[in-house]
């Protein structure tokens, strides 16, 4: 098979339980499939989630902070937890991470970017498997108070990765088998999509927002994901992070979840 560079990006409703505590076997499961597909030859980049979720369930606040001070204080908090079971996980498997935190700026700015495809190329050049998530405790008041509109969510920063990086794939894992036609939340005998070649009105219209407290963007951002996969060149599936045995299928071609096929020159 051929070796591809594949960017993984999982989210807060599959990293957590209810309670807001990380969901181990998840993680487990996640860390065992990336390790064996890096096994494989394979490139890989995860992009997480849950900082803030972790962070709130350590810090015993009950609730996520409503604050934007306490948001970014529990973010730091929950990254340090997070990357501390990643760095054991996949150490139990021999495989080397590396943290990257991004803000905003750090894609706008040309100087910079550069500088973080190289730090991402000399990574994936090392074998090591890079490890993002939004800076949330610098760049969250950049979000709140709309000045910077480019990040703010992670399947978004993962579509920018996966560009950045030139990713032949791009793989979201949700709470949710892909896009369906409708929310099935609301809408019980809505269908799953397998294949979307374009983002037209009406796949747009389809999208609605977050599942569960613990998720932030929805459908709609996952979309926002794929316009930026898509012209990039890159194919992007959204799939069910339930089952993480399915990425070894998607990685080759199979047909789970809902594929959104690249634009190709
Ligand atoms: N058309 C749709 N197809 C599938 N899911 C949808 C759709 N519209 C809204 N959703 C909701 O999006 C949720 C997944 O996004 P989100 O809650 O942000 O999770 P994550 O943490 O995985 O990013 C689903 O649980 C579902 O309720
Ligand atoms: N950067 C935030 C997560 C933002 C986000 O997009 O969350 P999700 O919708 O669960 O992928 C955090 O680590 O808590």
């Amino acid at each position: 098979m051929e070796k591809q560079r594949i960017v993984v990006k999982v989210g807060t409703s599959t990293l957590t339980h209810d309670s807001g505590n990380m969901d181990l076997r998840n993680m487990e499961h996640l860390v065992r499939a990336l390790s064996d597909l890096h096994g494989m030859g394979h490139e890989i980049i995860l992009v997480t989630s849950a900082a803030i979720t972790v962070g709130t369930a350590r810090l015993g606040l009950g609730e996520r902070p409503r604050e934007l001070r306490m948001k970014q204080a529990a973010a730091a908090v929950g990254q340090c937890r997070i990357m501390h079971i990643y760095d054991k996980l996949f150490s139990e498997y021999n495989r080397s991470v590396a943290q990257i935190l991004l803000t905003g700026d750090d894609v706008e700015d040309p100087d910079r970017s550069a500088h973080l495809r190289s730090t991402f190329s000399a990574l994936l050049e090392m074998r090591v498997i890079p490890i993002v998530n939004e800076n949330d405790s610098v760049s969250s008041a950049e979000i709140e108070t709309g000045r910077h509109k480019v990040l703010g969510d992670n399947d978004t920063l993962s579509a920018i990765v996966a560009e950045l990086c030139q990713a032949n794939l791009l793989i979201l894992l949700s709470d949710i088998d892909g896009l369906y036609d409708a929310d099935p939340r609301t809408h019980p005998g809505a269908r799953l999509l397998h294949q979307v070649d374009a983002l037209t009105p009406e796949v747009l219209e389809m999208a609605g927002g977050a599942g569960s407290w613990r998720g932030t963007g929805g459908m709609a951002t996952k979309l926002s994901a794929a316009r930026i996969a898509m012209a990039a060149g890159c194919d992007m599936v959204i799939t069910n992070g339930n089952r993480m045995e399915d990425l070894y299928g998607i990685v080759a071609g199979q047909d789970i979840g809902t594929r959104f096929l690249a634009q190709r020159a």
